[in-house]
């Protein structure tokens, strides 16, 4: 019995966009679904009962960062992730091959692995496809990620396909290293830039590897809005309709809508728990920054359409006050309205499938949030 499964439930009518379900050995989830960001073993000032509460189903945590605080032999003598940070429901690792690219100075990439310096601490570290596996064996997440390059955008042909190429290989001897497959699925990364047809090459090498899930990596790396969607239209049509496909690093509001119209199931992003810590809230009617001098008398709910805790109890003028005063709690509750805000986002999306009325919901939700005001 493989560790991962995915259920269709339907396809929208209108927008071609998917319902479905994810078994993991920790539990279902519903797609499409937003993953809370969780690097050092926390959604930082979040508790994991707050996150049941909000709803949130599967949250990520960083291969990188937990090997090197606390490391992975701490983890697993714990009894594993799930155990160690007492979150029983479905978890998943990234391999650490992204924050490598874009956390540490120097960098080195050979066939073997990549070569690189601890970025809290300057040490020379090799991080190669066979050690990138046994610290995910090591942390025990329902679902690990290959460990592959994230190209920087924009970059030459010619490079992106020496590297899809290497990927391909890197792809297939994390493959071979996995030790745990009956209890962990391993999904494969898509890589090819902005080109039809390396990511073709990709998808097509990683399809024959037959991973239980696969995504689509290499995007939301600074490219514009417009060719992460032609990227998607292109290549999630490659992938077997009956996996799992995740959208690494995304994101957006605009972009979680966009990605679940072009056939995504799955997305992460830090966005919305790093910009609450700066006292940026999404909202129904956009974004709203509560340090704002115009919110100190304002005790209206951060939004007025949400019924999350934090908008049914607290008001715009005393999360400002907390926020302006660095206050701990200012920050709990910004994170968990906008984590519900992305969270509730993902369910509004999956009934308007259930509806196939995705593209009007589409035109509504970007109307009343200003992403059509130019
Ligand atoms: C772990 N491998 C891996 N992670 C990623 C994380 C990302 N996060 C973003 N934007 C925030 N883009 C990403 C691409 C990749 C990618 O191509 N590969
Ligand atoms: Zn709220």
């Amino acid at each position: 019995m493989a560790a991962i499964t995915y259920e269709h439930i339907k396809t929208c009518k209108q927008s071609g966009a998917r319902l479905g379900i994810v078994h993991t050995p920790h539990g279902s989830f519903e797609t499409p679904m937003f993953m809370p960001v969780g690097t050092l073993a926390t959604v930082k000032t979040m508790s994991p009962e707050d996150l049941k509460d909000m709803g949130a189903k599967i949250i990520l945590s960083n291969t990188y960062h937990l090997w090197l605080r606390p490391g992975n032999e701490i983890i697993k003598e714990a009894g594993g992730l799930h155990r160690f940070m007492n979150w029983d429901r479905p978890i998943l690792t990234d391999s650490g091959g992204f924050q490598v690219f874009s956390l540490s100075d120097m960098r080195k990439i050979t066939e073997e692995g990549v070569e690189f310096r601890n970025h809290l601490n300057g040490e020379r570290l090799f991080l190669t496809p066979e050690k990138c596996m046994e610290i995910q064996n090591d942390l025990g997440p329902d679902i690990m990620m290959a460990f592959d390059e994230c190209p920087p955008y924009p970059a030459e042909y010619d490079y992106l396909k020496a590297s899809v190429e290497r990927t391909s290989r890197w792809a297939e001897r994390c493959l071979k290293a996995h030790k745990r497959p009956e209890d962990q699925g391993l999904f494969g990364i898509v890589q090819g830039g902005e080109y039809e047809d390396l990511r073709r090459q990709s998808a097509e090498d990683l399809i024959s590897l037959d991973f239980p899930g696969y995504a689509v990596g290499g995007l939301s790396v600074g490219e514009p809005k417009e060719v992460m969607n032609r990227v998607l239209e292109f290549t999630t049509p490659l992938l077997p309709a009956d996996k799992p496909r995740y959208l690494m690093g995304v994101g957006s509001p605009d972009s979680l809508v966009d990605g679940s119209i072009r056939g995504i199931d799955m997305f992460d992003c830090v966005l919305p728990t790093r910009i609450a810590r700066n006292g940026t809230l999404m909202t129904s009617t956009g974004r709203l920054v509560v340090r704002n001098a115009k919110y100190a008398r304002d005790y209206r709910p951060l939004d007025e359409n949400c019924d999350c805790h934090v908008c049914q109890n607290y008001s715009r003028a005393y999360i400002r006050h907390l926020v302006k005063c660095g206050e701990t709690f200012g920050f709990r509750l910004t994170t968990y309205h906008n984590l519900y805000f992305l969270l509730k986002l993902m369910e509004n999306i999956r009934q308007a499938i259930r509806e196939d009325r995705l593209l009007d919901y589409r035109e509504e939700f970007f109307e009343a949030y200003g992403f059509n005001k130019p």
